[in-house]
């Protein structure tokens, strides 16, 4: 390890809380190489998570500690001892199940692709996610044999992620020898792509044949890609007849991810599907105090109250709400007050309120038929009512990252099929008649403006 990196890290030991310090520096590893430092990750997410977190701070120090000499810092998947080989890039799921003989927890968790401060005891039990939750554990606890496949759905940023790395670490907590590969299907995507060109297509099926535990990220984004599908199609097929943990997620309902093949889709919803809906207030305060006290952070209650009403979009968003704080505050050595809160995230807040939601639509929508909110949401077929409400469901789908349950829900507990009826309807409507088309239009521009 170059000197350089061990003065960095206790440099940026003082800076971080030790659970950051612990959970994203310590596992880089890095290598020097003329003016560059190469970090590398043990996992894409741990990669991506220092990018987006630390990746200014880390170049600074790292360019100023040494005088310049570097001028230039990347991050990379591997280790130090690879690149010195000259091997490259070498990723985690490739060597995903040969480690068995090392037994170290840890070594096994990264190359499982697994990051270990996303389990249970770290999710916050809300009644938005206690479903997911509850399944979640059982599968944790008796993988293969609960629900297969267990197929998660929500908008983004809602804790899918954090409980398809839960389970994982949960089972291999459980056993060590257990072979669990986390993976995005980007990356099984780019994977695949990387064995045919390399001819090591059998390499690549069978790492994923042979495992016991296969949790896929967002599998929305196989859309469209045939020959990724055709492939993950087998390997689905493979695991499942071996009773062997298929875990999915995705940002919509199975039948709804479109671009998918029939086949596929059927197959996600044979074992538990199960839906991630955005958090209640209470359950968004709860969330704030536990990464805060994770972050080492103080946290006042109305401040906690303050930001979990004024960020409603997602999980991600309050957390970076959260750090935002706490590096503010540490950094100018002052504590965490609402005003002091209302400063520091101002252009966030003014973001926030601008994000067009289902509740703002339902207003413009009431206020430009004449009608009242209320008659969006209630039973009422009569045409006056039910063509506004189809405009509104459409808008929202169009407008907002909320899932089609969800509309269905904000519109008086209706089915998603309602709203993908509605989209339909008002979509040949625009089509054929030019005053539909027209309403449609002004509330666009109203909203968006
Ligand atoms: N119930 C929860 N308790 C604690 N933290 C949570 C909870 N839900 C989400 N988070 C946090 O919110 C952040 C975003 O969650 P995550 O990445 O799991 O979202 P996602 O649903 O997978 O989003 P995407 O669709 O973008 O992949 C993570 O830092 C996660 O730890």
């Amino acid at each position: 390890m170059p000197k350089l990196w061990n003065q960095c890290t206790s440099l940026l030991k003082q800076d971080l809380s030790d659970s950051e310090f612990n959970t994203w520096i310590m596992p880089l590893q890095a290598s020097e190489e003329g003016s560059r430092l190469r970090l590398f990750a043990p996992n894409r997410f741990v990669k991506d998570w220092v990018k987006q977190h630390y990746e200014q701070r880390i170049a600074s120090l790292c360019i100023g500690v040494s005088e310049g000499r570097i001028e230039h810092v990347s991050f990379e998947i591997g280790t130090s001892r690879r690149a010195e080989q000259g091997s490259g890039d070498g990723t985690t799921a490739d060597r995903a199940g040969s480690a068995g003989a090392q037994g170290d927890l840890e070594q096994r968790r990264s190359e499982s692709g697994l990051n270990r401060s996303f389990n249970f005891e770290t999710f916050v039990e809300g009644k938005s996610n206690q479903i997911a939750r509850a399944a979640s554990i059982q599968i944790g606890q008796n993988p293969g044999t609960a629900y297969n496949p267990l197929f998660v759905y929500g908008g983004v940023g809602l804790g899918k992620t954090h409980l398809m790395h839960a389970i994982g670490n949960s089972i291999l907590d459980a056993n060590q020898e257990a072979r669990v590969i986390y993976v995005h299907s980007e990356r099984f995507v780019s994977d695949m792509i990387r064995a045919l060109q390399h001819n090591e297509i059998d390499r690549f099926k069978k790492r994923y044949r042979r495992v016991n535990v296969l949790l896929i990220d967002d599998v929305q984004f196989f859309a469209g890609k045939d020959r990724s599908q055709e492939e993950f199609f087998h390997t689905f097929n493979a695991l499942f007849e071996a009773q062997q943990q298929i875990v999915l997620s995705s940002d919509r309902f199975p039948k709804e991810v479109s671009g998918l093949e029939e086949r596929l889709r059927s197959r996600f919803g044979w074992g538990l599907t199960v839906a991630i809906e955005p958090p209640d207030l209470e359950t968004r305060v709860a969330i704030l105090h536990s990464k805060a006290t994770l972050l080492g952070t103080e946290l006042p209650d109305e401040v906690a109250f303050f930001v979990a009403k004024r960020v409603r979009s997602n999980i991600r968003e309050l957390e970076g709400a959260l750090r935002r704080l706490a590096a503010n505050s540490r950094f100018l050595g002052v504590p965490i007050s609402v005003d002091f809160a209302k400063d520091a995230l101002r252009d966030m807040l003014v973001a926030q309120d601008k994000q067009v939601s289902i509740e703002n639509i339902q207003k413009a929508v009431a206020a430009h038929y004449k009608i009242r909110v209320n008659d969006l949401l209630s039973a009422s077929r009569s045409r006056s009512i039910a063509r506004p409400r189809q405009v509104a469901m459409s808008l929202a789908k169009e407008l907002t990252k909320h899932s089609l349950p969800e509309i269905g829900k904000a519109f008086g507990g209706r089915d998603h099929s309602t709203v993908i009826h509605a989209a339909r309807k008002i979509a040949e409507l625009r089509a054929s008649d030019t005053l539909i088309e027209e309403d449609y239009k002004i509330l666009l521009r109203t909203l968006q403006s």
